[in-house]
């Protein structure tokens, strides 16, 4: 492909017609999956294999040619086989040379390798433009087209033209390319989707740990201390009053340390005098992870809202049950010292109502 044919590409990816034919390695699920996608966003595509006999596994409309053969039919190629067989790369060095090859590959650990697998391609074969790509999309995804929480592709690599042309191809398949830079960052990219929840560690550990803080506290101060010196049985605040009176705390905690650090960057940037130098690590890591920290105090704030819903029919009970027994008097009015006994039922729980004690909630919970 030459350079004014790549660069209309990057440019202007949807407009054109005639697309550049693509070359796959591997004719296993993403192989498969990925050749599928480009073929219906118009793309001739062919396949590198070991084995160039056709199957009804292979997208219709492309064919299935030897590594060399099939390399030699296409600029661009995309490894989609296992690192570990890599190997098979190094006789195709010379074909191979001024090509550009595509990384898809996937680690099953963190870290699992010194070096990336972007990086380990690039070294074995050393006269192409390796790229990596779409390794964050999944097989499954391409093929059912429920691509909507996968849209973006991190892409990286050392050559400028190369990844300009595979950016190129992902948009042309509907994806958002994101350029991550160069290759050095392949690494971090092959460890994203082995992130389960990426950020949400901090924010989900220390709201546990909060919970379990102040639970701990409000359950020795309302139940475990008037229980030991006052003999008084308060284990059903455990139920509502306690969680309803952690979830705003919560939830205001967990909002100040949204906003937090932000101030705390204010302050170092001031204090240096600039704002072109890196903040610390654990100021970094914890701005990156202030929009989770503000998803767990909605959250906790929502929870306080449902708390707050079912007071109100816990004391239109208390209502029903009183205006029943002032029915009942009312229809023996000589039973004098049952109302007055009945009375007395209910004065020391609407007693509780001036007893303001931060939140109403601990007051209606006295039935
Ligand atoms: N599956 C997924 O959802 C995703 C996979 N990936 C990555 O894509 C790559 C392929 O994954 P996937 O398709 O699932 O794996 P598969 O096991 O389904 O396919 C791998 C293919 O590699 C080829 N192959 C196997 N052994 C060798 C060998 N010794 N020499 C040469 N080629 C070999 C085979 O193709 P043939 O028989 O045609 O030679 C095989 O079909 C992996 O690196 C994975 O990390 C990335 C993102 C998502
Ligand atoms: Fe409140």
């Amino acid at each position: 492909m030459n350079k004014n044919s790549s660069n209309t590409m990057a440019l202007a990816p949807n407009t054109s017609s005639k697309r550049e034919t693509v070359c796959i390695f591997g004719t296993g699920d993403f192989g498969r999956a990925l050749g599928h996608k480009m073929i219906q966003s118009g793309y001739p595509v062919v396949f590198g294999s070991r084995s160039t006999q056709t199957s009804s596994l292979i997208p219709k409309g492309a064919e299935v040619f030897s590594h060399a053969e099939a390399a030699q039919k296409a600029a661009i190629i995309i490894i989609a086989v296992q690192r570990q067989h890599y190997n098979f790369l190094i006789p195709l060095a010379e074909i191979l040379r001024g090509k550009v090859l595509v990384d898809v590959s996937n680690n099953l650990k963190i870290n699992q390798y010194p070096e990336s697998n972007a990086e380990y391609l690039a070294q074995l074969v050393p006269g192409a433009k390796v790229v990596k790509a779409f390794n964050t999309v999944s097989a499954w995804a391409l093929q059912s087209g429920t691509l909507d929480a996968s849209r973006q592709v991190f892409v990286c690599g050392d050559d400028m033209e190369a990844k300009q042309m595979v950016m190129a191809i992902v948009r042309a398949l509907g994806l958002t390319p994101v350029d991550q830079g160069s290759l050095l960052a392949a690494q971090e990219i092959e460890n994203y989707p082995l992130q389960l929840f990426p950020m949400w560690k901090f924010p989900i550990l220390l709201s546990l740990g909060l919970t379990a803080f102040f639970f701990f506290y409000c359950l020795a101060r309302d139940v475990i201390y008037p229980y030991v010196y006052e003999n008084k049985d308060f284990s059903f605040f455990i139920a509502i009053s306690i969680p309803n009176r952690i979830c705003p705390i919560l939830a205001l905690i967990l909002l100040a340390l949204v906003y937090l650090p932000g101030v705390l960057a204010a302050i170092i940037q001031l204090y240096r005098g600039t704002k072109y130098r890196r903040f610390p690590d654990w100021l970094d890591k914890w701005m990156l992870c202030r929009k989770q920290l503000g998803l767990v105090a909605l959250a906790f704030a929502s929870l306080h809202v449902l708390y707050t819903l079912i007071i109100p029919i816990r004391s239109f009970v208390r209502w029903r049950i009183s205006s029943r027994i002032v029915s009942q008097v009312g229809f023996a009015p000589c039973s004098m010292s049952s109302f007055l006994l009945s009375l007395l039922q209910i004065l020391p729980s609407t007693s509780s109502f001036r007893n303001v004690r931060g939140h109403s909630n601990v007051l209606y919970n006295r039935v």
